[in-house]
């Protein structure tokens, strides 16, 4: 990775359910600004280690330092406060809400609102929308949605969970070239399984097999190490 300050440093991580273990001594790092791709094929662990950064799962052993602090000590509203943005990949918008009403709730603890305008000019079919209960959306409008929320948290670290699936291919390009956007700005990490959006959209790939990190480096070089394919494999 290349010398930006980072922002996220996970060591030997661990972590499961209950005692079943997922992750083994898993090591991953975000830069401040910049897209990381995180790739594995359906179980190797991906959503895992986002409930983990996030605080959803206690690790069993490890570290997770977040903008310079043990965030071990800390719970998921200390992290969101201090940075973290989480898309989760189960429907995270609230169905008979209307957008605005969606919108307003993600912008719930500030003051100025004008981080709504911010959303939609980013996001311009969420304004044609916003009388319309999210419920009535597409598939595609609600993760815009979704992701429209965390955003308005101000996030510096923004984990996205699968969000173009089950979405029509002309939004996805549309979300994947938003995305794009915000690994300007700040740090994007992405679970995907459209493996060449993911590598488009980020600098930086880690693959998962099994509960651990196989595979790192360049999304360029990711893209073209034949070694993808067989950890990508069902
Ligand atoms: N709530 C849970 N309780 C017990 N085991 C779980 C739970 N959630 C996930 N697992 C198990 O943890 C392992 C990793 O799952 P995880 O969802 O992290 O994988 P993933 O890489 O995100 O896969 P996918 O691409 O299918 O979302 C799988 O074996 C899964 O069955």
């Amino acid at each position: 990775m290349s010398n930006k300050a980072t922002i996220l440093d996970v060591q030997e991580l661990d972590a499961g359910y209950g005692r079943s273990q997922v992750l083994a001594k898993v090591d991953f790092k975000a830069p401040a600004t910049g897209g990381i791709a995180l790739l594995g094929r359906n179980g190797a662990g991906k959503s895992t280690l986002l409930k983990t950064l996030i605080g959803e799962i206690q690790p069993m052993q490890g570290t997770i330092w977040f903008d310079g602090q043990n965030a071990h000590q800390h719970g998921t509203e200390w992290r969101v406060r201090r940075g973290m943005g989480y898309v989760p990949q189960e429907q995270s918008v609230f169905g008979k809400l209307t957008v605005r009403e969606n919108l307003l709730l993600g912008a719930v603890r500030q003051k100025d609102k004008s981080g709504i305008d911010m959303v939609l000019d980013f996001f311009p079919k969420l304004g044609q929308r916003l009388e319309q209960t999210a419920g009535t959306l597409s598939g595609g409008e609600r993760k815009m949605l979704a992701i429209g929320r965390a955003l308005l948290g101000k996030p510096r670290l923004l984990m996205l969970d699968e969000p173009t699936e089950g979405v029509w291919i002309g939004v996805i390009e549309e979300i994947a070239e938003r995305l794009r956007a915000l690994t300007a700005e700040m740090s994007v990490i992405l679970v995907e399984q459209h493996v060449e959006l993911a590598l488009r959209v980020a600098d930086y790939a880690y693959v998962m097999d099994r509960g651990t990190m196989a595979l790192q480096g360049p999304a360029g070089d990711i893209k073209d190490d034949p070694r993808l394919l067989r950890y990508l494999a069902p």
